[in-house]
């Protein structure tokens, strides 16, 4: 079937689902009819989307952990302590690896051992394994609304499994859980695996079961500018709403500059509605995710609250609707339930000290979301225009043409030539744009930031400067001095 950006018929989706229903024996539990039953069993208390809506209009922020073990029970009593004792409005459940790879066969060994040693040997949840009536299992238990948080380029059995096992909110995208996570995974394939997971939301929306849907922000977390990020979520929520989607939390990661931050999340929530409107997408709740600094960590604890409370203040200053949460361990691995609870505990603080003040629209902050804003539009343009008004297609053709261009990404697709590097303020700038169609201004209003630094360093701006910048803030400061 060739690419395009066009909802998927019933033909074209139903064909498609018999073969997903029978790669591992727990699809054959999954019925539609008694799925949306289920849903409609539920409380609206426990609906991801319509508590997000209630927050953005109330102008909270909402903190959101990161968790996921190998066993049912175990995965409940750990979203449990979270949500008793870490404070979380919102719950995830993290897939494991195996489980994100299609592995099952691995993903059941895993289990095995875990029931074995009577402990977690896998780093999430294996849903597909597990079932629908687990699933269920785990939404009955728990009074708050629960998202799949994993990172698979080809999800569908996943995202059959965790409909009908009653989560409401589901991560990920063909772009960003491909070039971030995968070696060499065909662009096409995954995001037209990704229309199916998008028209599969849209079929449970128009049963009256309304879905959040969540493009994985942060992308590969690492010195991503903000229009890099901006372009794959609004792409991202464009081809999702085609197929039917009406609930998206678009994110973006702590770069660690407050202005540039600030003027992130502001201007990507304006931008995603902006492209949803002018593509005739009217009816599209957007609400906006701020996720705390993705890059390497300090593994000094009191060093790692310090990251974790200024990504708290950034989510709290930019009204962002959302934060996803870091902790202690994020330096050492899995983290244990007392040091998820306790980031929590960090975030909420913050954010309950600082949820009466906002930084207003200061010259500094509305210029820096002119310029995302104008540097976003150069991409996502362009990505029209290569797929000749097709965005699917244009997509695809970007990433050949090096026109979108993301970091540090392990993906043989991505051209990896466009490098970013701080500015003196600490602010993410792109030292070498390479083929990201950026105007000549913008070029060079980059190069002029990047340019201070090099003079307050007196050293020429250079690659050093943006592996110094990789390190940094988990060697404790923000910009990768030399000194
Ligand atoms: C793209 C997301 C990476 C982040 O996702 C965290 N993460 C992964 N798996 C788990 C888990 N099972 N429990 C708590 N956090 C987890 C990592 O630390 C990292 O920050």
């Amino acid at each position: 079937m060739e690419l395009k950006n066009k909802k998927l018929t019933n033909d074209e989706f139903y064909g498609i689902q018999k073969e997903i229903l029978t790669q591992w024996p727990t699809g054959a539990d999954v019925n539609f009819e008694k799925a949306v039953e289920f849903h409609q069993s539920l409380p609206e208390n426990k609906n991801f989307g319509k508590k997000l809506v209630k927050a953005k209009k109330e102008g909270k922020t909402l903190v959101q952990p990161r968790a996921g073990v190998a066993l049912v029970q175990e995965h409940i009593d750990l979203l449990t302590y979270l949500q008793d004792k870490g404070g979380a409005d919102l719950l995830p459940t993290t897939v494991d690896s195996y489980t994100r790879q299609n592995r099952y066969k691995e993903a059941e060994v895993g289990i095995q051992e875990s029931v074995r040693e009577s402990k977690s040997m896998l780093n999430g949840l294996p849903i597909v394994n597990h079932g629908v009536d687990a699933c269920r299992s785990i939404i009955n238990e728990l009074n708050t609304p629960v998202q799949v948080r994993h990172g698979t380029p080809d999800a569908r059995l996943l995202t059959e499994i965790s409909y009908a096992g009653g989560f409401t909110s589901y991560e990920g995208g063909g772009i960003s859980y491909n070039i971030p996570y995968a070696k060499n995974v065909s662009l096409e394939k995954t995001i037209r695996d990704w229309q199916y997971c998008d028209r599969l939301t849209g079929i449970y929306e128009e049963a009256g079961v309304s879905i959040n849907r969540e493009p994985y922000g942060p992308l590969t977390g690492t010195l991503v500018p903000p229009c890099i990020s901006h372009s794959v979520a609004i792409i991202e929520s464009l081809l999702a709403a085609e197929q039917g989607v009406k609930n998206i939390t678009v994110g973006y990661g702590q770069c660690g500059n407050l202005v540039q931050d600030v003027a992130a999340i502001r201007s990507l929530g304006s931008l995603t509605e902006e492209y949803l409107k002018r593509y005739g997408y009217n009816d599209v709740e957007v609400t906006t995710v701020l996720h705390q600094w993705m890059g390497g960590f300090p593994q000094d604890e009191a060093q790692a609250f310090s990251v974790i409370s200024w990504g708290s203040a950034i989510a709290a200053l930019s009204k962002a609707t959302k934060v996803i949460v870091k902790t202690p361990h994020e330096a050492i691995g899995v983290p244990t339930k007392e040091a998820n609870a306790q980031g929590l505990r960090c975030t909420k603080q913050m954010i309950n000290m600082l949820c009466d003040q906002q930084l207003s629209n200061t010259s500094h902050v509305v210029n820096e979301m002119m310029i995302i804003s104008a540097e976003t539009r150069c991409i996502v343009d362009k990505c029209f225009e290569l797929g000749e008004g097709d965005l699917a297609v244009g997509t695809v053709r970007a990433f050949q043409a090096g026109v979108l261009d993301i970091p540090f990404a392990p993906s043989k697709l991505n051209a990896g030539k466009m490098l970013p590097a701080r500015d003196n303020d600490g602010a993410i700038r792109i030292l070498n744009a390479a083929n990201v169609p950026l105007s000549k201004e913008l070029i060079d209003f980059n190069r002029e930031k990047i340019e201070e630094r090099a003079q307050a360093e007196k050293r020429d701006a250079s690659f050093q400067m943006v592996i110094d910048d990789v390190y940094s803030i988990s060697k404790g400061k923000l910009v990768g001095r030399p000194w």
